[in-house]
């Protein structure tokens, strides 16, 4: 062909660069090189991954570099996915290469390779995929021609199970090759190699079960829910229930509506190794086609559910934040569990929230996206106020069963941890043979040792925080940096050896309720008993078979669990959450009380609670023991509007790091001074506070500093964080983010 013209493709790159980069495709690779597969690249001296977004028409002002290698054989995402990429990366201001890289399932992606690497021009692949060969009856109505016995038996199986896995034969017949071979050649049997998905359920088999007869409100839910599904477009709903109404119900009834629409269904869920019942509702309702994805997935079996989930073998994509990702088509509904949860947000890289993005991927595929909570964001009831998001309410209990009796216990000079109110509660509890849950209310409190002689706490020398004692590890560990050190050990500050304990920690529950009810069965979930994959399944088991009789534990034991046999609930330390160095502290501290107030009660027998503070007239204690969610949220909206913060402004978070502590105290006020000027040029609304020290000021090593900025409406805040990043100060030793909508600004 004279006068080839040069074939030139797009790419993004996975670097901090504001701008995608041009390539040049060699002849050969020409029928590969297209937009949604990933190619191989130089850039500068590395060797790199990029992905390629298209074709580019116009000729090259200068020489390009020619790609290396194509690395996919089929496209990776889609166009519709593509056009949701770069909303994210132009909302959270953030390059396009890197929501790609976030976006992807790690599996897939090849490590990135420094200059040095280019004697060994190999592509080192992503994760394998496994195979298997699976054997197949073939002919089954002609006779069968002189078998060995051993050959008959084999045949017999394979007709009986349809398709069987040559392990499987392997299993139960010892060596089996002569015989698969000669079956094979007589054409009783196929044998082909079939895709071995790592199935993460393990093979434990679930009791089917059929939609429940729902209670007045959950069907008025539905009904609105299945009109929506009906008209094929955007739709947002807020579902407030409260604990125990039956919320789960209704995802499992409205998903059905929109499979049989043949529409398919993305749930987000907080946190999914904490709530493996949740998982099980959905097989027992809908048996296999579900995929699952999450943190305690390997990469290996994330990236199986991730090609299931491309090739359309799953209709219903179950998962962590993460999952809004998914590359799932035809999607009818999107459901956000627990839509109040500060885990749908990544905390680090692309600081995306997924509960955020649920909303942004509804609309564009024209979905029906619900928002699920007992107690929902005081933003999104905000929005529901403002005809933003449909309003759906289930009041009550599913069954008329009440909410749980709740009572305070002042512990105002009660030098045990747990209240003289309690035990005869706890007692009275495992004498009728029901269970109790008792929470410890930890956020930003947990035991640790200080020094009897002079007072100091054990700290962390890398991060500003105390080490948190681990009685039975022995060790006194950083929970951010995993620093760890023998306990009790010596005060470093004196060398004394007397150290003491403070603070109450679940092991230090655990041992107190052992003295208290030694008659109990006690299970204890936390960090240190849940470290290993399943653990958390196997802890809640044993509370839903009855083979416990108290769970003691954190944060992780307040959410989503329903156990009927639960009837008590206790609540240590109820106002620890209020004293967090941010604003959302109070609603965090009303979410927290009444997702574990919800714990009790659940079943045929009435809950009761007991709340242990030392003072309890702040609000968000007050209304999360009255059931009062409408009186906590006008007083907190209240609040809200008084500070100024969302939902009566937008947030943006600025940070800086580096291991010296003046170079970053510098950078961040040259920033500082730049964004004021920046903002006075262009006429900004946005209120610039800071720097200031984070609430973390020092974390593993390094020092951090932020810069808040806040303002009536999005569009300011966007343009003047775009301005930055555009005459961004040259700091090199120091790092810098943009948190878009900040969560948890520690
Ligand atoms: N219509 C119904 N009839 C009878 N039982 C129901 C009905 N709907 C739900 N349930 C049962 O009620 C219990 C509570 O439901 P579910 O766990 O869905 O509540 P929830 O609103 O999600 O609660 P939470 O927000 O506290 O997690 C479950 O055991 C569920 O099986
Ligand atoms: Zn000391
Ligand atoms: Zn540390």
């Amino acid at each position: 062909m004279p006068n080839h013209v040069p074939h030139i493709i797009e790419v993004a790159i996975p670097l901090h660069l504001d701008r995608t980069f041009h390539y040049r495709v060699p002849r050969e690779m020409e029928g590969q090189a297209l937009a949604g597969r990933r190619a191989f690249v130089p850039f500068g001296r590395r060797r790199l991954t990029g992905y390629i977004l298209g074709n580019v028409t116009a000729p090259p002002p200068h020489e390009l570099k020619e790609i290396f290698e194509v690395l996919d054989p089929e496209p990776l995402w889609t166009d519709s996915e593509l056009e949701f990429f770069r909303w994210v990366a132009s909302y959270y201001l953030h390059p396009l290469g890197e929501v790609l890289k976030t976006a992807l399932p790690a599996g897939i992606n090849i490590q990135d390779r420094k200059g040095s690497g280019q004697d060994d021009p190999t592509v080192s692949g992503g994760k394998t995929i496994k195979t298997e060969i699976v054997y197949r009856a073939a002919a089954p109505c002609e006779p069968a021609p002189h078998l060995g016995a051993k050959a008959a038996d084999i045949l017999g199986v394979i007709r009986e199970a349809g398709d069987i896995p040559a392990a499987e034969l392997r299993r139960r017949f010892g060596t089996c090759s002569p015989q698969l071979k000669r079956l094979a050649e007589l054409g009783l049997v196929t044998g082909e190699t079939r895709e071995v998905y790592r199935n993460p359920f393990g093979d434990d088999a679930v009791k089917r079960d059929t939609p429940r007869v729902l209670s007045r409100h959950q069907q008025a839910a539905l009904d609105a829910l299945c009109a929506a599904l009906d008209r094929h477009a955007f739709a947002p709903f807020l579902l407030h229930g409260v604990t125990g109404s039956g919320k789960t119900e209704v995802y499992l009834q409205a998903i059905a509506q929109a499979l049989g629409q043949d529409k398919n269904a993305l749930v987000l869920v907080p946190e999914i190794s904490l709530t493996p019942q949740l998982v099980q509702r959905f097989r027992a309702r809908f048996g296999h086609g579900i995929a699952i994805l999450h943190s305690g997935l390997s990469d290996g079996e994330r990236y199986d559910e991730w090609r299931r989930i491309r090739r359309g073998q799953a209709r219903i994509v179950i998962g962590a934040r993460s999952a809004i990702f998914a590359p799932l088509a035809g999607i009818g509904i999107i459901i956000v569990d627990e839509e109040h949860e500060a885990s749908f947000k990544q905390a680090d890289g692309l600081r995306y929230n997924a509960r955020d993005l649920a909303l942004v991927r509804g609309r564009m595929e024209r979905a029906v996206v619900l928002l699920g909570s007992a107690t929902p964001l005081v933003t999104s009831r905000y929005a529901a106020e403002h005809g933003k998001l449909a309003l759906l309410t289930l009041p009550e209990r599913v069954e008329q069963r009440p909410m749980p009796t709740v009572e305070l216990a002042p512990m105002k000079g009660v030098a045990t941890a747990i209240s003289p109110l309690l035990v005869p509660a706890l007692e009275a509890t495992l004498a009728a043979g029901e269970q109790a849950i008792i929470f410890l209310n930890r956020r930003g409190f947990a035991t640790y040792l200080v020094c009897a002689e002079c007072g100091a706490p054990l700290a962390c020398p890398n991060c500003s925080v105390s080490l948190t004692y681990h009685r039975q590890r022995g060790q006194s560990v950083c929970h951010y940096c995993d620093y760890a050190i023998p306990a009790p050990g010596i005060c470093p500050a004196c060398g004394c050896q007397e150290l003491k304990e403070l603070g109450a920690g679940t092991e230090r529950l655990e041992h107190d309720l052992r003295e208290l009810v030694p008659q109990a069965r006690i299970l204890r979930m936390d960090s240190d008993t849940t470290g290993g994959k399943g653990s958390h399944g196997r802890l809640l088991a044993r509370m839903s078979d009855g083979s416990a009789d108290i769970l003691v534990g954190t944060q992780m034991i307040a959410k989503g669990h329903d156990f009927p046999g639960v009837t008590l609930v206790g609540v240590v330390n109820a106002e620890a959450s209020l004293a967090m160095p941010d604003f959302r502290a109070a609603e965090r501290t009303f979410q927290l009380l009444s997702q574990v107030i919800g714990r009790a009660g659940r079943g045929d027998a009435p809950g009761r609670v007991v709340v242990q503070a030392q003072s309890s007239d702040h609000y968000a204690i007050q209304n999360a023991v009255r059931h009062d969610s409408d009186a906590f949220y006008r007083q907190e909206l209240e609040f809200r509007r008084e500070v100024g913060y969302p939902p009566f402004s937008f947030l943006a978070c600025l940070g800086f790091s580096g291991t010296a502590e003046r170079p970053v105290e510098e950078h961040a006020g040259t920033v500082a001074r730049l964004l004021t000027q920046l903002k006075r040029e262009k006429g900004l609304r946005v209120e610039i506070l800071g720097p200031a020290p984070a609430p973390l000021y020092r974390l593993r090593g390094r020092f951090r500093r932020q810069i808040l900025l806040k303002s009536p409406t999005r569009n300011d805040l966007r343009r003047l964080i775009a301005a930055w990043q555009q005459n961004r100060p040259a700091a090199s030793t120091i790092r810098e983010y943009v948190d878009i909508d900040p969560v948890d600004m520690m």
